[in-house]
C-alpha cells in the first residue's frame, strides 16, 4: 500500500499529465490569466520587446554575410555600405539595442510571472485551507500538495519561459524560412525536404528513449522505497533477522534498474549514430550543394549568402526541434491550470482572509444543545453515524460522552466545531441555531484539546501562542504555568524558545497535551471539547495533565470524550452513545445503578464499580 503510494507520487513529480489544447481548455486557462491583469502594461511591453528582439536576432546574421561579402568587395544590402568598419559600427549599435531590449523583456516577463504566480499560489492555498473538511476526506494530502508545488511551478515555467520561447521560435521559423527562400529557393527546397523528416524521426526516437529512462527512474524509485521502508522499520527487520531477505529484495530491484538502463543505452547509442550520420550528412550535402552554387558565378550565390544560409538553416532546425517540447510544456501547463482552477472554483467556508474580519462579533455564553441531530459523513452517506441525538449542556456544565469505539463520539465533537453539518436536526448555541452565528464566531469560542496533539515546527512559545496569536509573552507563560507546563519547559536550556515539531525536540505525549491545554487556556473559550487520549500516561504525567485539565475546565462548558471512565465521575451528565444513539444518560451514580446498562458494563471492564 505504502509502496504504491510512494511510487505514484514520485512518478507524478517526474511527469505531469498533458491536457488536450482546445478552445475549452484555453478558455479555462484564460481565467487564470486574469491574475496577469494588474501587470498588463508590463506584460504588453515585454511582448513587444520580445517580438523586436526576435526580429533583430533574426536579422543579425545578415551582418555576417555582409561582412564576408564586403571583405571580397561585394555590396550585399543597399543600406549597408561595403565597408568593414561601417558594418562593425552598425552591428555594435544593433547589439547594444538588442541587449537593452532583451534585458527588459526578460525582467518584465519574470516580474509579471512571479507576482501573478504568488497571487495564484496565495489564493489556492487560502482556498485549500478554508475548504470544508469533507473536501479533505476524499483527497490525499500529497495530491493537494502537488497542486501547490508541481502544478503551479509548471504554470510558472510557461509564464516565465515557455510562452516567450514559443513566440520567439515561431518568429524565427517563419522569418528564417522566408529569408532562406529569399537567399536561395533551390537550397531551401533541398533543406525543407530533408529537415522535417529528420526532426520527426529524432522526436519519435527521443520520446522512445525518454520512455525507457522514465521506466528506469520508476524502478529506481521502487528500490528507494525499499530503503525507506526498511530504514523506517529497522527494528522489525532486525527483530525478524530479515537482513538477508531485505538485501535480496533490494538487489532484485537494482538488477531490474540495470537491465532497463542497459537496454536504454543501446537505443541511445543508435540514436547518437543516427544523429551523427544523418544530421551531419545533411549539413554536408547542403554546404556541398551551396558551394556548387557559389562556384557557378552567374546564377549562383555569394560566399556571404552561403554563410547566411547556413546560419539560418541552423536557426530553423533548432526552432523546429524545440517546438514539440515547448508545446508539450504548454499542454502540461493547461492540465495544471485546469486542476488549480478546480480548487479555486470550490466553495470555501465563510472565513475571511483578513484576520480582523474574523474577530468575535456575537458572544457565546456556553449553552450547547443538540436537537434530534441525524448525521452521515457525505463521503459515506449510506452509514448513519448519529441517529437523532439530543442533549443539553448548560453553560459551565461538564458533559461526558462515552461509548464503544465507532459509536460517534468524535463525530459529535466535529459537529460542534461545525466541521460538518447535520442532515437534519439542529445544534444550538445559547438556544439559537448554529447557522445564526458566523462560523468564525463559533470556532473562536470553542476550543478542542485533541487526542493526538500536533505541534508545528517552531518554538514552544509560538506553539502555545497558536491559541491567541496576539498574546503577550507574559500571557503565554501564565497559560503554561496554569497548564502545569512551565516546569518542564524551563528545564530545557532554551526554555520557551526550544524548537519542537519534526526537526526539534521530541516532547512526550503528556507534555504535548499540556502545551495543548496552555493553548486552549490562552484561547479562553466558552465551550471546551476534550478528546481524551486513548493511550494512558504514567501516573505522574497523568496527574499533571489531569490537574491542568481541571484548571482549563473551570468556569466553562466542557464536553469530554472519555475513554477512561475514571476521569468523568464528577461530570454533571454522562451520555452513553452506541451506534449513533444515546442509550443512557445521567450522572455516574445514576448510571452505575442501572444493572443492565452499558455504562455499568463498561465501568466493570475498567475497574470495580464503586
Ligand atoms: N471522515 C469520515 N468519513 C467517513 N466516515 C467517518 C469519518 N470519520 C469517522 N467515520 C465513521 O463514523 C463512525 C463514528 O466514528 P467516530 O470517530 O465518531 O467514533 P468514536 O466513537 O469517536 O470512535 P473512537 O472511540 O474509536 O475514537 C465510524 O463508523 C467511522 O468509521
Amino acid at each position: 500500500m505504502a509502496r504504491g503510494r510512494l511510487n505514484s507520487s514520485s512518478k507524478a513529480e517526474a511527469e505531469l499529465p498533458k491536457a488536450k489544447i482546445n478552445t475549452q481548455s484555453l478558455r479555462n486557462v484564460g481565467k487564470l490569466l486574469s491574475y496577469i491583469k494588474p501587470y498588463r502594461i508590463k506584460f504588453a511591453g515585454g511582448l513587444t520587446f520580445l517580438v523586436i528582439s526576435s526580429l533583430v536576432g533574426l536579422a543579425f546574421p545578415g551582418f555576417f554575410g555582409a561582412l564576408i561579402d564586403a571583405s571580397q568587395g561585394v555590396k550585399r544590402f543597399g543600406f549597408i555600405p561595403a565597408d568593414l568598419k561601417k558594418i562593425g559600427e552598425v552591428a555594435i549599435v544593433v547589439l547594444f539595442l538588442q541587449g537593452f531590449v532583451s534585458y527588459f523583456r526578460i525582467t518584465w516577463f519574470v516580474q509579471v510571472a512571479e507576482r501573478s504566480l504568488a497571487a495564484i499560489r496565495r489564493d489556492t492555498y487560502f482556498k485549500l485551507i478554508t475548504l470544508p473538511m469533507n473536501f479533505f476526506a476524499n483527497r490525499r494530502v500529497g495530491e493537494l500538495n502537488s497542486r501547490i508545488s508541481a502544478d503551479l511551478s509548471q504554470i510558472q515555467e510557461v509564464l516565465t519561459t515557455t510562452f516567450a520561447e514559443i513566440i520567439r521560435q515561431v518568429i524565427i521559423l517563419v522569418g528564417g524560412i522566408t529569408l532562406l527562400v529569399i537567399i536561395s529557393w533551390k537550397l531551401t527546397i533541398a533543406l525543407l525536404v530533408i529537415l522535417p523528416v529528420l526532426i520527426v524521426i529524432a522526436i519519435v526516437f527521443g520520446k522512445f528513449i525518454r520512455g525507457i529512462s522514465r521506466e528506469a527512474q520508476d524502478q529506481l524509485a521502487e528500490s528507494n522505497t525499499i530503503v525507506e521502508e526498511t530504514l523506517q522499520g529497522i527494528a522489525n527487520v532486525k527483530a525478524f533477522v530479515n537482513e538477508a531477505f531485505e538485501a535480496g529484495r533490494y538487489d532484485k530491484t537494482l538488477q531490474r534498474v540495470v537491465t532497463i538502463a542497459v537496454k536504454g543505452a543501446k537505443y541511445r547509442g543508435m540514436f547518437g549514430a543516427f544523429i551523427v550520420f544523418c544530421l551531419f550528412g545533411t549539413v554536408f550535402s547542403e554546404i556541398w550543394y551551396g558551394s556548387y552554387l557559389v562556384s557557378i558565378h552567374d546564377k549562383g550565390l555569394t560566399f556571404g549568402q552561403l554563410t547566411n544560409f547556413i546560419v539560418y538553416a541552423a536557426f530553423i532546425s533548432a526552432a523546429m526541434g524545440s517546438l514539440p517540447d515547448l508545446y508539450a510544456n504548454l499542454q502540461k501547463a493547461v492540465g495544471a491550470s485546469e486542476r488549480v482552477l478546480e480548487i479555486l472554483g470550490e466553495t470555501g467556508e465563510d472565513v475571511s482572509i483578513n484576520a480582523s474580519e474574523n474577530e468575535i462579533k456575537q458572544t457565546i455564553h456556553g449553552n450547547l444543545s443538540f436537537s434530534d441531530v441525524h448525521f452521515a459523513y457525505p463521503s459515506r452517506s449510506e452509514l448513519t453515524v448519529l441517529n437523532g441525538i439530543s442533549f443539553d449542556a448548560k453553560a459551565g456544565q461538564r458533559v461526558a460522552i462515552v461509548g464503544p469505539s465507532g459509536s460517534g463520539k468524535s463525530t459529535t465533537a466535529a459537529l460542534i466545531l461545525q466541521f460538518y453539518h447535520p442532515q437534519s436536526g439542529t445544534i444550538l448555541f445559547d438556544g439559537r441555531p448554529a447557522d445564526e452565528f458566523a462560523l468564525t464566531d463559533i470556532r473562536n469560542q470553542v476550543a478542542i484539546v485533541p487526542q493526538d496533539v500536533l505541534l508545528f515546527g517552531g518554538t514552544i512559545m509560538e506553539n502555545i501562542a497558536y491559541g491567541k496569536l496576539n498574546a503577550t509573552k507574559e500571557e503565554i507563560i501564565q497559560a503554561a504555568k496554569r497548564a502545569n507546563a512551565d516546569q518542564f519547559i524551563t528545564s530545557f536550556p532554551e526554555a520557551y524558545e526550544t524548537v519542537v515539531g519534526e526537526r526539534g525536540v521530541k516532547l512526550s505525549g503528556g507534555q504535548r497535551q499540556r502545551i495543548a491545554i496552555a493553548r486552549a487556556l490562552l484561547k479562553n473559550p466558552a465551550i471546551l471539547i476534550l478528546d481524551e487520549a486513548t493511550s494512558s500516561l504514567d501516573s505522574e504525567s497523568e496527574r499533571l495533565v489531569q490537574e491542568a485539565l481541571e484548571e482549563l475546565m473551570k468556569g466553562r462548558t466542557s464536553i469530554i470524550i472519555a475513554h477512561r471512565l475514571s476521569t468523568i465521575r464528577e461530570a454533571d451528565k454522562i451520555i452513553v452513545l452506541e451506534k449513533g444513539n444515546i442509550i443512557e444518560n445521567g450522572t455516574h451514580q445514576e448510571l452505575v445503578a442501572n444493572e443492565q446498562g452499558l455504562y455499568r458494563y463498561l465501568s466493570q471492564l475498567q475497574y470495580d464499580v464503586q
